[in-house]
């Protein structure tokens, strides 16, 4: 259940009272999500989304998150648009947090992934990365290579030493062989199949931009790759990985730099969510209402791709 902070009639309707969307009809906590407390209003104009922003997204970074989400919009790329209010803005406060309204996106998110959906998530991505070329605010992955020996610091007493030892050594790696030089821009960064929603198998939105960051197109893809193309028994699914990868290709063709990096990016980006998960795995206590993720799912990916060292031994 992610609704952390609860919202009085009083907020609501002085919150509402800057925008012009209508009266409201009903107000209700989104059980989803394990970040922020989300909310569906409707009004007699329609739904909308509410999000009151929680701990842990760093309030100077909502300018970049919302601008974005404004400048894709704009561009075409179905995700959630802030609503601005009368006074322009489109970030005030309700009961006491960050908060913003949203357009409220039809469909659901897949709990099985197929071929299908695959093809559409990677053109869907590369029209976000060409989308969001000419955006003007920038925001470092606070995620990358510099991110990662903090989280291991933070997690290491909780896990064997063989496991302790393991990941120091691929930190280690990537700080010494992290590719530089790759074409870059915005990313979203976390484009998992619960931030793909599907409308009778078509896609129909992209949301959770509250990872994206500046960074190589071609680690978004590495992303996606181990998101969307690994059964549930941990293997490769390579039919959808050549599916993801000719979908985003269709609309924006991947460099050879790129492609020869691709193995490694997607080891780097199986670490960054092994170690994300492994911190939250051992900060989290077990009866908290959120679900905590598995980070062995992630540790499978990594010991995958240290396998690999050309695109071609995937069967791209
Ligand atoms: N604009 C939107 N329109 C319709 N539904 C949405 C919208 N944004 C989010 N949702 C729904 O709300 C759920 C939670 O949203 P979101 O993923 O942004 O939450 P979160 O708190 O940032 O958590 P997490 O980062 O763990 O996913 C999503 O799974 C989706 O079903
Ligand atoms: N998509 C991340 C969670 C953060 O949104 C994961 O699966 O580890």
């Amino acid at each position: 259940m992610a609704v952390y902070t609860e919202v009085s009639d009083a907020e609501l309707e002085a919150f509402l009272a800057e925008y012009d969307i209508g009266s409201p009809e009903s107000f209700k906590g989104i059980a989803e999500g394990v970040e922020n407390s989300n909310f569906l209003l409707t009004t007699d104009k329609g739904p909308y989304f509410v999000t009151l922003y929680e701990k842990r997204v760093d309030p100077k970074d909502l300018p970049f998150f919302l601008g974005l989400m404004d400048h894709l919009a704009a561009r075409g790329i179905n995700c959630p648009q802030p609503i601005h209010g009368r006074d322009g803005k489109a970030l005030r406060t309700l009961a006491g947090r960050p908060a913003a309204i949203t357009t409220f996106l039809q469909g659901l998110w897949p709990r099985r992934m197929t071929l299908g959906h695959c093809g559409q998530v990677g053109e869907a991505l590369a029209a976000l990365h060409l989308a969001g070329r000419d955006f003007e605010l920038k925001r470092p992955n606070a995620l990358s290579v510099a991110g990662w020996r903090p989280l291991y610091e933070g997690s290491r007493h909780h896990i064997d030493a063989p496991l302790a030892a393991e990941l120091e050594a691929e930190i280690d790696f990537f700080e010494a062989n992290w590719p530089s030089g790759l074409p870059s821009g915005v990313i979203h960064a976390d484009l998992f199949n619960d931030n793909v929603l599907f409308l009778h198998d078509k896609l129909s939105g992209l949301i959770d931009f509250y990872f994206a960051c500046n960074d190589a197109f071609a680690y978004d893809v590495s992303i996606c790759l181990n998101a969307w193309c690994f059964e549930p028994d941990k293997s490769f699914n390579a039919t959808k990985g050549r599916a993801l990868l000719q979908g985003y290709e269709a609309v924006r063709p991947l460099g050879d730099d790129e492609r020869k990096v691709l193995p490694l990016l997607a080891r780097g980006s199986a670490l960054r969510f092994l170690l994300t998960r492994l911190y939250d795995w051992v900060h989290t206590p077990p009866d908290a209402m959120v679900k905590r993720k598995d980070p062995q799912e992630y540790l499978a990916k990594l010991r995958f791709h240290r396998g690999i060292s050309s695109i071609a031994d995937y069967g791209l």
